[in-house]
C-alpha cells in the first residue's frame, strides 16, 4: 500500500536498528527529533514525589499556538546543520536511547513475560496529511503480528478503536482506543490470555455529549481551510496539520470558546492536532495498568512491559511504567518529549532508565528520587 500525502518520512527509512529476540526490527526507527515544548496552560506539574495535571483548557491563545508549532517534530531530516547535530549528540549522551540497549533489555526481561504496547499513528504508520489515509504497511503489520505470536499485545491509540482495527487489522491483539477509554480483548476464541473477551468503556456516560462537542466543533471550524474535525467516539480531534499558520489562533480560539460551554471537557495536544476528551482520570497510563490487570500482573514482578509510543499522550503511559515497575522500557519515538525539557525532568528520567537497565539500583534510586 502507498501513501501519497506522507508528510513525515516513512518510518520504513530509518529501519536499521538490531531488535533482539522476536522484536523485528521493522518496529523502530532510530530518532532524535528536537524537544518539544510544554503544552500551555501547564499540562504537567511536578511536585514532590506525584504527578498533577492543571486543567489543560486555560493558557493563553499565544502559548497555545506557540505549541502547536512545535507539535510535531519531523522523524528524519536529510540535512542537519552542525549546531543541530551538536545538539543532537548531547542529547544523546545525556538521554541513553532505549533503542541502543537491546541486550541490556533482553537481560533485564529474564523470567519475566514481556507485554507489548503499540501507540498507532507516528509509530506503526506514517504520519500523513489525511487522517483517513494513515495506513500501515504489509510489512508493519507482519511484524506486529510476528510479536503478537510470542507476547500479549496491544495498540493503544487516541484514535476511535474500530478505525484504529480496520487499520490493523490483527485479530488476537488487545485495542484500546480513545485514549484508552475503550478497551476490548481478542474474543475468547482468539485469545490465549486470562479474560480475552474484556471490554471496558470508563467514559461511556460522555458519548452523547462527545457526539454534541463534535458536530459544534464541526460548524465553528468550516469557514477555517484545512481544518478537520474527527469523531474518535470518546473523544474529538481537531486537526490542523492543513491549516495555515496564520490561522491557527482563530482555530484554538473557536476551540476554546466551544469548550467554555462544556466544563466536563477538557483540551489537550498531540502532533499538530487539539484533542478534546473528558475531564475523567482516564488515560492512556491507565489504560496499560487497566490492561496488565487483566493479563493477571497487577502489581507482578513477573511482567516486563514494553511500551512504543511518539506522542505525549504516551507520556502517561511512561510514567505508569516508572512508578509501578522496576523494570521498565520505555521508546518514545519522540525521544525527548517524555518530559517537558523546562521542568528539567527528562535528563533525570534518562538517567533513570539507563541505571535501572544497567542494574545500578543506587544511580537508579537517586536519578528517581530527583525527578519529583
Ligand atoms: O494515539 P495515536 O494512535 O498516536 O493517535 C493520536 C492521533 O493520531 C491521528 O492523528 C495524527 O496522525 C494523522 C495521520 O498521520 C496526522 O494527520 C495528524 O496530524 C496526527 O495528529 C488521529 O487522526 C487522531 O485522531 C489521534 O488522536
Amino acid at each position: 500500500m502507498t501513501n501519497q500525502n506522507v508528510v513525515v518520512p516513512d518510518a520504513k527509512k530509518g529501519i536499521d536498528i538490531t531488535i533482539a529476540m522476536a522484536l523485528p526490527k521493522s518496529l523502530f526507527s532510530p530518532v532524535v527529533p528536537k524537544p518539544l515544548p510544554a503544552a500551555p496552560g501547564g499540562y504537567f506539574t511536578i511536585t514532590r514525589k506525584r504527578f498533577s495535571k492543571k486543567t489543560e483548557t486555560g493558557g493563553k491563545i499565544s502559548s497555545w499556538v506557540d505549541s502547536m508549532r512545535d507539535s510535531s517534530p519531523t522523524r528524519v531530516k536529510s540535512t542537519t546543520s552542525l549546531s543541530e547535530t551538536e545538539e543532537k549528540n548531547s542529547w544523546i549522551v545525556n538521554h541513553p536511547s532505549a533503542l541502543n540497549m537491546f541486550e541490556q533489555i533482553v537481560k533485564g526481561s529474564k523470567g519475566k513475560q514481556i507485554v507489548m504496547f503499540l501507540d498507532y499513528d507516528g509509530t506503526l504508520s506514517p504520519i500523513v496529511e489525511d487522517p483517513d489515509r494513515a495506513f500501515m504497511t504489509n510489512e508493519m503489520r507482519e511484524a506486529v503480528r510476528d510479536v503478537a505470536t510470542y507476547f500479549p499485545t496491544a495498540i493503544v491509540s487516541g484514535r476511535c478503536r474500530n478505525k484504529v482495527y480496520s487499520f490493523v487489522r490483527l485479530a488476537g491483539l488487545y485495542y484500546a482506543g480513545s485514549h484508552g477509554m475503550d478497551i476490548k480483548g481478542p474474543s475468547k476464541n482468539n485469545c490465549k490470555y486470562k479474560k480475552g473477551g474484556v471490554l471496558f468503556q470508563p467514559a461511556s456516560e460522555f458519548l452523547p455529549m462527545i457526539d454534541e462537542v463534535y458536530n459544534v466543533l464541526l460548524e465553528r471550524t468550516k469557514s477555517i481551510p484545512g481544518a478537520k474535525v474527527e469523531n474518535n467516539k470518546f473523544c474529538v480531534s481537531v486537526h490542523f496539520r492543513c491549516v495555515e499558520e496564520k490561522m491557527w489562533a482563530i482555530l484554538v480560539e473557536q476551540v476554546r470558546s466551544v469548550l467554555n460551554d462544556y466544563p466536563k471537557l477538557r483540551l489537550t495536544q498531540g502532533r499538530k492536532v487539539l484533542e478534546i476528551r473528558p475531564t475523567i482520570k482516564w488515560d492512556k497510563g491507565k489504560a496499560l495498568e487497566f490492561l496488565l490487570e487483566s493479563l493477571g500482573y497487577a502489581n507482578s514482578t513477573d511482567v516486563f512491559p514494553v511500551y512504543i509510543g511518539d506522542d505525549r499522550t504516551d507520556e502517561d503511559a511512561f510514567k505508569v511504567y516508572i512508578i509501578l515497575y522496576s523494570s521498565i522500557v520505555f521508546v518514545s519515538l519522540t525521544n525527548n518529549s517524555i518530559l517537558s525539557p523546562n521542568l528539567n525532568y527528562s535528563e533525570q528520567f534518562g538517567t533513570y532508565v539507563n541505571a535501572k537497565l544497567t542494574g545500578s539500583k543506587k544511580q537508579g534510586a537517586r536519578a528517581w528520587d530527583s525527578c519529583f
